[in-house]
């Protein structure tokens, strides 16, 4: 039986059936799990004992280590500069599961990380008050209870199991293609850069503390989240993604092309308010002889094409060409600046918020984006081996040589 309520007020106190109407509905398990072949599910709140994740349906014989998803939370981990929360985690990633001496076995593989400091006095306010534009009003909505110490599951904290199973679908992509996927800060507020997407590598990305590869762009950028973060402010900004060697054919038409399962993927992660692949918005504004990309054969015969604005997905599937996705997330929405709110039993307040907040998320959300691209891809890769790989081709240019190849001799 669900309930839904048409009134904004909610909680224990909101009860009336004058307000309710009643549906008879099945209720599924809800949220936590992505992805149907490489299947992870994150847990844990942020102040409570530890956050991880399970993940199901990694392929046998995989070489993957803990110092390699170590590398990746290091990356996200809080406190790791003056630009991020100052909250201090090492944010030690233990495999419990689906691992020997550094193979994966087939079975479910749990990583945890355990939480050392929290300071959750320093909710006291929230827990009477909701945070405007943060997730505390919505989720007292839905559920009439919430996690109020550290916003539970809302916080950016849940991210470390998508980071921690992001590192392990890196690691099969590139065992299998070679894939690689960077992202870097392209934009902080209006400051934007200059970067070669076919060109930056992880160095460029973590020469400086905002991780953006164009050094002069990202001094700015570094500038004004500290002018935004002395002011108890906060800023927004944007991430540009890229894939390089995506495997062909990735993405399954109708429902879950891959911009699709993409779009989907970066906006469950915290902050995010846009998605842009290839030409993006851009491209409302072109005819179609300008944006679209001209197919040539290149030297080792393969199809190309000679200009991206596809961004690498043509009709829902990898083509091959790199993957560049763009991500917008909005300023953090806890700030130490009073505004207008209200209590959790109706009365008209003020808050100024209290803790230890990012002043921008994009710095940390970079490793945040490249596993949630991981993820997608190496459910699709496993999807599209399930389905295209068994039966032989008939040798069309367009089929992936050195994907099938690869497969065929069983060097996976
Ligand atoms: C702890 C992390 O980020 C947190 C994200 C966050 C929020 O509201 O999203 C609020 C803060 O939590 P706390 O008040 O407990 O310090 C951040 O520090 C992390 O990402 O590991």
């Amino acid at each position: 039986m669900l309930n839904l309520q048409h009134s904004a007020r909610a909680g224990p106190a909101c009860r009336s059936r004058a307000t309710t109407r009643k549906l008879c509905v099945s209720v599924s398990a809800a949220g936590s799990t992505y992805g149907n072949n490489f299947r992870v599910t994150t847990f844990g709140e942020s102040h409570g004992k530890g956050v991880g994740c399970v993940i199901d349906g990694v392929p046998p014989r995989l070489a993957i280590t803990e110092d390699e998803i170590q590398l990746e939370l290091d990356r996200r981990k809080p406190g790791q500069s003056i630009i991020t929360t100052p909250r201090k985690e090492d944010d030690i990633a233990e495999i419990l599961s689906g691992v020997v001496d550094g193979v994966t076995l087939g079975t479910p593989i749990a990583i945890v990380v355990r939480n050392k400091d929290q300071k959750s006095q320093d909710y006291s306010e929230m827990s009477v008050a909701y945070r405007p534009s943060h997730a505390d009003a919505t989720y007292d909505f839905k559920y009439g209870i919430r996690a109020v110490a550290g916003g539970g599951r809302s916080s950016a904290r849940e991210t470390i199991g998508r980071v921690a199973a992001g590192a392990v679908a890196k690691k099969l992509l590139k065992v299998i293609g070679d894939t690689e996927i960077l992202a870097y800060v392209s934009k902080v507020r209006d400051i934007g850069c200059s970067v070669d997407n076919g060109a930056f590598t992880l160095e460029d990305v973590e020469s400086n503390i905002v991780r953006c590869p164009d050094q002069a762009a990202a001094q700015k950028m570094i500038d004004a989240i500290n002018e935004v973060r002395t002011r108890g402010e906060s800023c927004g900004g944007e991430v540009t993604c890229v894939v390089r060697r995506c495997p062909k054919g990735l993405g399954s038409p109708v429902f879950d092309k891959l911009e699709a399962e993409l779009a989907k993927a970066m906006l469950s992660l915290p902050a995010t308010k846009g998605f842009e692949i290839g030409s993006g918005f851009a491209g409302a504004a072109m005819v179609g002889s300008e944006h679209n990309d001209e197919f040539y054969i290149d030297e080792q015969g393969r199809v190309r094409t000679r200009t991206n604005r596809s961004g690498g997905v043509q009709g829902g599937l990898s083509n091959g060409e790199d993957i560049v996705i763009r991500v917008a997330f909005k300023p953090t929405s806890t700030i130490g600046i009073k505004q207008n709110t209200v209590t959790r039993d109706g009365q008209a307040t003020e808050l100024r918020a209290r803790g230890r907040h990012d002043p921008c998320v994009v710095p940390r959300a970079v490793p945040m984006v490249e596993s949630m691209v991981a993820l997608v891809l190496a459910d699709q890769l496993l999807q599209h081996y399930a389905q295209c790989e068994l039966l032989p081709r008939d040798g069309a240019v367009g089929a992936d040589p050195t994907v099938t190849r690869q497969f065929a001799h069983g060097r996976a």
